[in-house]
């Protein structure tokens, strides 16, 4: 592929795809029995206290993805062990699950050979019909350890840039309920964001009847 013309790769393609180097596509990598779990998790996790939070940024404006975070607590731009922009409360512990999906996620993007790292952060994302993520680079750890993201619910485009800027070339992948998607060594710290969610598009079968979920898993690298 020529690497100045990436742009989009949906929806013919539903095969496994490196979109860029060391960014990996796996589509349907959940069955939808773990999908239905991980759901339903969510859902617990979105409780309070440290539960699902409307998002300020330090301009004054407010993320339309709504989110719930894991092991450390992710603000605009930082991480804390409370919910230093919300009700205080401890951020909710990393659990087990998600580390043992993040590392079986890392050995099905780049191998068996590789040796997964200590993650420690679990953001998951809520959409609506109408919520977006414009394209930033996942730069608040220390660590240099792959991203894996996991899609649950209705469909998305998900944009997959450089580490440059927020221009081309980039890449519009259709990230589906089950996807995988894991950004790592030359791409980790790529631009990318999500334009658009496909209202109705996801299955009632999960037990989520409309939105999107988005769970992101890092590495912070940072000392306890
Ligand atoms: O929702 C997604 O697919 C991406 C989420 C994301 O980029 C983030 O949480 O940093
Ligand atoms: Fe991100």
């Amino acid at each position: 592929m020529d690497d100045d013309h990436r742009e989009v790769l949906f929806p013919l393609t539903r095969e496994r795809t490196e979109v860029a180097p060391g960014a990996v596509h796996v589509p349907d990598w959940l069955d939808q029995e773990q999908q239905r779990r991980l759901v339903a998790a969510c859902r617990e996790w979105a409780r309070p206290p440290a539960g699902l939070r409307t998002v300020r940024t330090p301009g004054g404006g407010e993320m339309t993805a709504r989110q719930v975070c894991l092991g450390w607590h992710w603000y605009p731009y930082g991480y804390a062990r409370t919910v230093v922009d919300g009700d205080g409360a401890p951020v909710t512990p990393f659990p087990d699950l998600l580390g043992t999906l993040a590392r079986s996620a890392v050995r099905e993007a780049y191998g068996t050979a590789v040796e997964p790292g200590a993650y420690d952060i679990g953001l998951v994302n809520f959409y609506d019909a109408h919520a977006r993520m414009g394209l930033h680079r996942d730069s608040d750890e220390r660590a240099d350890e792959p991203v894996v993201s996991l899609s649950l619910g209705d469909s998305c485009l998900f944009r997959f840039g450089n580490t440059e800027s927020r221009g081309r070339p980039y890449t519009d992948v259709e990230l589906r309920s089950g996807d995988l998607f894991v950004f790592g060594g030359p791409s980790r710290f790529a631009y990318h964001g999500v334009p658009k969610v496909y209202p109705g598009t996801g299955s009632a079968a999960i037990g989520m009847e409309r939105g999107r979920l988005n769970i992101t898993l890092r590495v912070s690298g940072f000392a306890d």
